[in-house]
């Protein structure tokens, strides 16, 4: 089973990742971009900043996620594999297409291996606000709050449109209480 975690930076996710390999010790972690020999120049060059054109932008993105689907989801088709992002963040975070437009991309890029769960950590803005003044920001944070806020938005209306099973969890709940639900979600049939 293939199961995503996914929230705007700051949400918790590594947090959690970290509390899930000790509950899921034979599962696959992995995560996007980067999760590849490919994908870790590719993140590399996009948290740089190096592409002027949010299109170049999206298709390094893309690559990451044609990558990793060959080598990461393809390869552990058996295992519980459990990823710190998807292309539901490659859809949101791509402002300027719609999203079902995205969704077909998505579906090229991965050859339709799309995730069976996905868990969504949601942020207040004010919780957000908070985490954010406490973190050094890479390129992609520095656009703001109100960005940030917009992506959620933008995550949610992707995973409402997609027929995957999912969780949205109040991020400012508890760590340990998170990680409960999270486990439940993953172990339900
Ligand atoms: N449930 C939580 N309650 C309060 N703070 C949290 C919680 N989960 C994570 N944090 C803190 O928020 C910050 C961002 O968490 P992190 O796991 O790095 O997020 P992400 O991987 O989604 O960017 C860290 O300082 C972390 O300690
Ligand atoms: C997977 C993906 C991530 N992103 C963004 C989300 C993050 O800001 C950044 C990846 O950074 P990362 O450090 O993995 O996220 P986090 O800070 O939450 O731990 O790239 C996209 O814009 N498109 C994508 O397809």
């Amino acid at each position: 089973m293939y199961v995503v975690l996914e929230g705007i930076d700051t949400a918790g996710k590594s947090t959690q990742l970290q509390l899930l390999k000790d509950k899921f010790p034979s599962a696959v972690f992995t995560k996007e971009p980067g999760g590849t020999k490919l994908g870790i120049k590719l993140r590399e060059m996009i948290l740089n900043g190096e592409a002027n054109s949010n299109l170049a932008e999206m298709f390094m993105f893309l690559a990451d996620r044609a990558e990793h689907t060959k080598e990461v989801i393809l390869k552990n088709k058996n295992e519980l594999v459990i990823s710190d992002r998807s292309f539901i963040s490659g859809i949101a975070y791509a402002l300027d297409e719609e999203i079902d437009k995205l969704i077909e991309l998505n579906r090229l890029a991965t050859s339709n291996n799309f995730p069976q769960k996905v868990i969504l950590l949601e942020l207040s803005k004010e919780e957000l606000e908070k985490r954010l003044s406490q973190k050094q920001n890479d390129s992609i944070e520095k656009r703001g709050i109100e960005y940030l806020l917009n992506i959620q938005k933008r995550l949610k209306e992707t995973i409402l449109k997609l027929n995957i099973s999912y969780k949205f969890i109040d991020a400012s709940l508890n760590i340990n209480e998170i990680e409960k639900i999270i486990e439940d979600f993953i172990n339900a049939k």
